[in-house]
């Protein structure tokens, strides 16, 4: 076994299981069922906050059977840390969202410093309606400056990974959800 393949076994076989892969899966299950009702006959322009927000964007959209778009948007301010920083713009969407009903995916909602200022900058670009959804939201205790529309599961106020979360750029494809033992 190399040392990387270690590595990844021991953090696992120490980490508290937050929520189980068919939990997971369950909750987009139920968060598809309620963006429906909310933007079927929108249209809504899809975006992907890369690059915690993929496992959740694709196993949402394949769920939702109606007319809609979708792309990304690429912005960070935990890099390689546990505690956030500034945040760094890498990539606006392409498509053009002026007068577009936007949803912006993403894997976690903890202080609401990345979401906020996501939906920010989409009004400041002219979008007409700008919705938010993401597969977890933290219960840190503190004041926000955003809500989610749409909220999947709830994690504790610990360092959670998989399902999009990583730990140092690792972890993003677990299916399930978990919290490091140690933090
Ligand atoms: O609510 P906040 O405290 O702002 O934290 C949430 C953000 O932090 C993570 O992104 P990160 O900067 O780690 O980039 P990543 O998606 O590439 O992991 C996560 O994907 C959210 O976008
Ligand atoms: O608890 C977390 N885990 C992984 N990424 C994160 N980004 C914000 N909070 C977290």
């Amino acid at each position: 076994m190399n040392a990387m393949q270690h590595y990844f076994d021991e953090r696992l076989a120490s980490a508290e299981l937050i929520h189980s892969a068919e939990t997971v899966a369950a909750a987009v299950t139920r968060v598809a069922g309620e963006i429906t009702e909310k933007l079927a006959g929108a249209d809504p322009l899809l975006l992907c906050v890369m690059s915690g927000g993929v496992p959740f964007a694709g196993h949402l959209m394949t769920q939702l059977q109606f007319p809609l778009e979708f792309d990304y948007l690429h912005v960070t301010r935990y890099g390689q840390k546990t505690e956030g920083g500034e945040l760094s713009w890498r990539a606006l969407p392409a498509t053009p969202v002026a007068g577009r009903t936007v949803l912006v995916l993403d894997d976690i909602l903890d202080e609401g410093t990345t979401l906020a200022a996501i939906v920010a900058r989409l009004q400041a670009m002219g979008a007409q309606a700008c919705y938010t959804a993401v597969a977890t939201e933290k219960l840190n205790g503190k004041k926000k400056p955003i809500r989610a529309d749409f909220v999947a599961l709830t994690v504790p106020d610990r360092f959670v990974f998989g399902f999009g979360m990583d730990v140092s750029g690792h972890f993003r494809n677990l299916p399930a959800i978990y919290a490091m033992k140690a933090d």
